[in-house]
């Protein structure tokens, strides 16, 4: 199984790999881009996200899968949620999606996503490290480190492989 994952964000790739290996899996990985905004602001513009960079991933590398990981933000009217979305394609049938947890951010972080700023660089600021969307993200910092961006992501990964399987399993 040639599964190609559309982003270098070890995070990701640490996810994917830990989950797909249950099966004799030939990862791989390329930077793909998501075709939406860097900083997506909705569930539906980081589902498209997600799905585009699995499509893609599909197409550029070859493969039997193509996987999608991407992160976003939701407004609610309780504030703004932390939110992550993955797509599995597959040649000829409709991409699997699976979310992730979600926490609301703090205000002073939302606060400046919605000025326009990128979380990515506003946690490393808020937090004062360097490169926290490649470690522990936003969810790491949040939830002390109970849930790292690669556990939450991992979880998502499962979402899509058992979706996979069931979606062949039935067929048979
Ligand atoms: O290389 P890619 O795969 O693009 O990885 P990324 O870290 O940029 O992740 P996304 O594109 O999926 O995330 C969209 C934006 O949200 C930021 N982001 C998302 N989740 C985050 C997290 O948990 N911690 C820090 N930044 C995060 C990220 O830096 C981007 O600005
Ligand atoms: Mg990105």
């Amino acid at each position: 199984m040639r599964v190609v994952i559309g982003s270098k964000n070890p995070a990701k790739i640490k996810a994917i790999e830990t989950i797909f290996s249950q099966y004799k899996a030939e990862f791989i990985v390329m930077d793909i881009p998501s075709g939406v905004a860097e900083q997506p602001f909705s569930d539906a513009e980081t589902i498209k996200g997600a799905v585009n960079r699995a499509a893609d991933a599909l197409y550029s590398g070859e493969g039997q899968i193509g996987i999608g990981l991407e992160g976003g933000v939701e407004k609610t009217e309780n504030g703004l949620f932390l939110c992550n979305w993955g797509a599995l394609v597959e040649k000829d049938e409709p991409p699997i999606i699976a979310g992730g947890a979600r926490i609301l951010l703090p205000e002073e972080v939302a606060d400046r996503l919605v000025k326009g700023e990128e979380l990515g660089p506003v946690m490393d600021d808020y937090a004062k490290k360097q490169n926290i969307r490649h470690n522990e993200g936003a969810i790491g910092v949040f939830t002390n480190g109970q849930i790292n961006r690669a556990d939450m992501f991992t979880h998502v990964a499962k979402l899509l492989l058992g979706q996979y399987e069931y979606r062949h399993v039935k067929r048979r």
